[in-house]
């Protein structure tokens, strides 16, 4: 019998593959001159479990995301395309060090880069 075709949630690793995701991802930031700024006042065990949630749900895991939608989440942070494009680094860099698929790491950029325009809505 055909198997179903696994989710890219699964393909990333399931609960325990994006919770080493955003961990790897939140040491990220937290070493970069350039992002740690726009965190300064973040609560940052609140932060890596709502983009845990969030990761979760655009990768069609089994998850509900309770944080803010990604326009109102962002605003008014002052946040350029070269801060964007950054963050975006930061992620790849953590993808490579994962054990995750190319094929399912450019899957999760894709779906992420659709967020770009309401990240920069109001900005
Ligand atoms: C596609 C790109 C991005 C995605 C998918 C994303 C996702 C998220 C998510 C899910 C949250 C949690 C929101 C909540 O729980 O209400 C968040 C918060 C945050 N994001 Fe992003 N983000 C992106 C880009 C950026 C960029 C480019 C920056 C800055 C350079 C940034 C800075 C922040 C900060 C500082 C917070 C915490 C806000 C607070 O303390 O309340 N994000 N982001």
């Amino acid at each position: 019998k055909p198997q179903p075709a696994p989710t890219l949630y699964q393909q990333l690793g399931g609960e325990q593959g994006i919770h080493a995701i955003v961990e790897d991802f939140a040491y990220r930031l937290a070493d970069d001159p350039e992002l740690v700024g726009f965190f300064a006042n973040t609560n940052i065990d609140y932060f890596v479990g709502s983009l845990a949630d969030y990761l979760c749900v655009v990768s069609d895991g089994p998850c509900v995301y309770q944080g803010a939608p990604m326009d109102k989440a962002h605003q008014h942070m002052g946040i350029h395309e070269a801060d964007f494009n950054r963050l975006v680094d930061a992620l790849q860099a953590t993808l490579l060090a994962q054990p995750i698929s190319a094929s399912a790491r450019n899957q999760l950029l894709k779906r992420l880069a659709a967020q770009h325009a309401a990240v920069m809505r109001y900005q």
